[in-house]
């Protein structure tokens, strides 16, 4: 299959996304005219400067798995492991098969925009001998008033992203990497997710998230001048390039959340229900209309309310505190009292979490109306590499360094 950029890649996505909503997806009449590719036949090249699965658009599953390196693993099997995985990303990727442990069950489906991004967790550099080239920003995150994480689905040595338009896709590509790590890295947690399909909407749009808010407005923008600064680290040599990833398994009280009247759910965000604009624009204003933190409503209350959750979470009210929010809704079944056991996988990215999450997190939890409606309840840092070059593989530089 002829190389073909990460940036062409997506273009010709957003191409086939439209036909998936007219064409035959759902068994319907398909027209003579339908001859551009299904979104299944998208794809995103694994191999670049920069790993996938942080800029792309979020895909309609998602899944995440913590591995630990087995007793007694050194920098040689680590690294043979980080090869493996790579070359067999890079073949999935591609549409190609990935290996030994898939099942099958991707047999017939496209590479459906699959991305693989790899992490790196603290304790892997004290296993590998590695601690003198630990990255400083890869320091443990403070607790936080409310967390109550649990250590089991919490951190790990490594992480792997599996993104991808088909559920099918991308279990069948964790099937993959999970076989190629036995004997070298035992799994650790793992948890699915899920966004919009493409194609669902009659226009493209940004998601929602389980509490029916539209979730992503005010992200960093990869054509912002500031946006590398903000999202990609520039040293230490190795990670010239990668992000770090903060994770954490945030569930919604939904019931709870859902008998409030809308309005009052719309005060705790900062930001209407129906169209995400913000408060602050009286009845004219979109999605896109700036957030004005002074605005004022004809009674002189502040129209964006002290705790709103966009107020707190601005980078205005944290010193420019920023990252890129890139989260996945899950939605696993009940708790043992009925409720749901639903909420999101919310995961940051950025340059340094101690400038982008951190202060961020601090506010919220101590300020922020919508906190009161979710519980943290895993969570992990990780370092994601640059992107590895054709023949290369993620983390090579640090391991073979
Ligand atoms: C520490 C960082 C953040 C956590 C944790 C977090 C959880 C969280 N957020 C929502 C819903 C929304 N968040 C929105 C905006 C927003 N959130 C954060 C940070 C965290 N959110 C930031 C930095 C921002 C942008 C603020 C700004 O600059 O205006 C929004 C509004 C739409 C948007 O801009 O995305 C919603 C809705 C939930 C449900 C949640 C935990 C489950
Ligand atoms: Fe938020």
């Amino acid at each position: 299959m002829p190389a073909v950029s990460r940036r062409a890649v997506l273009g010709g996505a957003g191409a086939g996304l439209a036909v998936g909503a007219v064409g035959g997806a759902w068994g319907g009449r398909a027209s003579a005219r339908d001859t551009r590719p299904s979104p299944g036949s998208a794809r995103v090249a694994f191999h670049g400067p920069r790993q996938g699965g942080i800029v792309e658009p979020a895909q309609a599953r998602v899944e995440w798995a913590a591995f630990d390196l087995l007793p007694g693993t050194g920098r040689d099997r680590a690294a043979g492991l980080l090869r493996d995985w790579s070359a067999a990303a890079a073949r999935m990727a591609a549409g190609e098969p990935g290996g030994d442990g898939g099942g099958g069950i991707a047999l017939d489906a496209g590479p459906n925009s699959l991305t693989v991004t790899f992490g790196f967790g603290a304790s892997l550099f004290d296993k590998l001998g590695l601690a003198d080239r630990r990255p400083p920003a890869l320091a443990a995150l403070p607790a936080f008033p409310g967390d109550a994480l649990d250590p089991a689905r919490s951190d790990g040595d490594l992480w792997v992203q599996i993104g991808a338009d088909d559920a099918l896709v991308a279990v069948h590509a964790l099937r993959v990497l999970r076989r190629l790590a036995a004997g070298t890295a035992a799994p650790r947690w793992q948890m699915a997710g899920f966004s919009r399909t493409p194609g669902a909407t009659a226009r493209p749009m940004t998601g929602r998230n389980l509490m029916g808010q539209v979730d992503g407005t005010n992200n960093p923008r990869p054509q912002d001048p500031d946006f590398a600064a903000k999202v990609f680290a520039t040293g230490p040599d190795w990670m010239a390039g990668g992000s770090y990833a903060v994770l954490r398994r945030i569930r919604m009280l939904l019931d709870d959340w859902e008998s409030l009247p809308t309005d009052r759910q719309e005060r705790l965000v900062g930001r209407r229900k129906s169209d995400g604009a913000p408060l602050s624009g009286g009845p004219d204003a979109g999605e896109r209309t700036p957030v004005d933190l002074a605005a004022t409503a004809p009674d002189g209350a502040l129209a964006i309310a002290p705790d709103a959750h966009v107020r707190v979470a601005a980078p205005a009210s944290n010193g420019g505190a920023a990252m890129l929010r890139r989260g996945f809704s899950f939605h696993d079944g009940l708790l043992a009292d009925g409720a749901p056991d639903a909420g999101l996988l919310f995961a940051a990215f950025q340059a340094d979490p101690a400038r982008g999450f951190v202060p961020v997190q601090q506010r919220l939890a101590r300020g922020d109306g919508l906190s009161r409606f979710l519980r943290h309840e895993a969570g992990a840092l990780f370092a994601v590499p640059p992107g590895a070059p054709e023949g290369g593989y993620v983390g090579q530089p640090l391991l073979e360094g």
